[in-house]
């Protein structure tokens, strides 16, 4: 099972990116007193207790008048239904209750969906515990108190948020068939490729077991293998605002991505690669999936012998982070080489899964330092004692050292080449720990 997804929901200024900055550990947005500035806040990587979870602000209101708020709560409100395993709803016992608070709460417990219901700035509980007590009118169970701003009462709300996960969740998937998402800008062609791809081979459609989330993706057949085409058919929004129409590829692509073993970053070749692009590829990045880079609408560009170079070099250099990534061209619209990606994704399933010896790992390694020299630093210098492989998707390796300090991010870099070299790993992200090791008395 993938990690489950939480989902953030509530008014303007009650406190969300206070929340998201004291989970995440202060990285990732600017808190203002200005209402709505926190535009690139939308997901975060939250740990508790051993429990993985990633979180979703599915805000980003501008609030102006009440209605305003109203509406644009609710569409909050129906993406955290869509997307999550269990949704906050955070509200603020300053402002107290609101109308809005309970038509959205009205809402989301008719969705069924596990709901925590927060209450945050009470930095004090002994004067605002009697006003905390006004939220149970929400029907939605429980009001936790919090201070997001002192940092109080969130190891309590974070108890009840993981004990709603579902189980087994954060746990190896049982189902062997690979799980593939497809992802990118609005507009770049997701939904036709994923149309494609399922109306032609389509098999068998929603026979999957677990999370409502899983229930919407389909099965495709292709020369006598199954694939499951992840789906998030209820964040295909419509929005005449540039930055939501951003925001909800953001959050479809960060959980879609989340349930995925290769990830479809499908970009327009009509537009070439773009700093969105990459925002989006960074979400695979990060979570060390399978990357292909589709470039579709291959059919409306002319072309000379040398473009798919250019594509390749201008793609390249945008996402510089991911060199490993396969790149395929195609169109959705003719149907060309789509069904090539198949062997494509059996070929970055491979890479993922790829185990190398310890044997043959320490031999690259012995090569490798003999060919270049390690670094050092004020006379010391960094020794490797030993590498081995200790998890796949991604291939995952330890490397243990001398010094932690001595190991510059280039050497592990041409570590990381050496081992690309033999091996490939073409597709799949390689994660390295360093670990120090005391030298052994020889
Ligand atoms: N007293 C108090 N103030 C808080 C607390 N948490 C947040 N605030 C303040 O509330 C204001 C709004 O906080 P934000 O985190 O920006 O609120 P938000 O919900 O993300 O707002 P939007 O970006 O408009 O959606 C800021 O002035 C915070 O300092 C708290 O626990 N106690
Ligand atoms: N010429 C050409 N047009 C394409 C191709 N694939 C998709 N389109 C067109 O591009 C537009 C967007 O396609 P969609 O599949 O809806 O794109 P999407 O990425 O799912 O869009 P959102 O759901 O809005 O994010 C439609 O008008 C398609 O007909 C292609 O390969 N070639």
């Amino acid at each position: 099972m993938s990690k489950p997804v939480v989902a953030v929901v509530g008014r303007p200024n009650v406190g969300k990116s206070t929340l998201f900055n004291a989970l995440a550990g202060g990285m990732i947005s600017i808190v203002k007193d200005t209402p709505g500035v926190t535009r690139d806040r939308i997901y975060a990587d939250v740990s508790w207790l051993d429990r993985d979870f990633t979180m979703i602000d599915t805000g980003g209101i501008e609030p102006d008048s009440k209605d305003i708020i109203l509406s644009q709560m609710r569409e909050q409100a129906q993406i955290a239904i869509d997307t999550a395993d269990v949704i906050i709803f955070i509200t603020d016992v300053r402002q107290g209750l609101t109308d809005a608070d309970s038509k959205v709460a009205d809402m989301l417990r008719r969705s069924a969906k596990p709901v925590v219901l927060v209450v945050n700035k009470v930095d004090s509980f002994e004067k605002f515990m009697p006003d905390v007590y006004e939220f149970y009118n929400l029907g939605i169970g429980d009001p936790i108190p919090i201070s997001a701003a002192s940092r109080l009462g969130l190891g309590d709300m974070l108890d009840v948020v993981i004990s709603h996960f579902p189980e087994g969740a954060g746990t190896e998937e049982e189902d062997e068939r690979p799980r593939i998402a497809i992802v990118g800008k609005p507009n770049v062609g997701k939904s036709s490729i994923l149309n494609k791809l399922a109306g032609e081979n389509r098999a068998i459609v929603s026979d999957i077991a677990g999370t409502t989330r899983d229930a919407i993706d389909s099965v495709v057949k292709y020369d006598g293998r199954e694939y499951v085409l992840i789906d998030t058919a209820g964040l295909r929004r419509k929005s005449k605002i540039k930055e939501e129409l951003e925001r909800y590829s953001i959050i479809r692509a960060v959980t879609a991505v989340e349930r995925a073993d290769v990830v479809l970053m499908v970009i327009d070749a009509v537009e070439g690669a773009t700093e969105q692009d990459a925002k989006i590829a960074g979400i695979a990045h990060e979570r060390g999936k399978g990357v292909i880079i589709v470039v579709n609408k291959w059919d409306a560009i002319e072309k000379t012998d040398k473009t798919m170079r250019e594509y390749e070099n201008q793609i390249r250099q945008i996402l510089s982070f991911m060199p490993y990534a396969e790149i395929m061209y195609v169109s959705a619209l003719t149907g060309q080489r789509l069904n090539k990606l198949y062997d494509r994704i059996d070929m970055v399933i491979a890479n993922q899964t790829l185990r190398v010896a310890t044997g043959v790992l320490n031999e690259i390694l012995t090569e490798a330092v003999a060919m270049q020299q390690p670094p050092s630093d004020k006379g010391k210098r960094l020794k490797l004692y030993y590498m081995t492989q200790v998890a796949v998707k991604p291939p995952t390796f330890v490397i243990f050292v001398n010094d932690r300090e001595l190991m510059h991010f280039s050497y592990t870099r041409y570590l990381e080449n050496k081992i690309r070299e033999a091996f490939g790993f073409r597709g799949t992200a390689l994660r390295f720990y360093i670990r120090e090791r005391k030298e052994k008395g020889r």
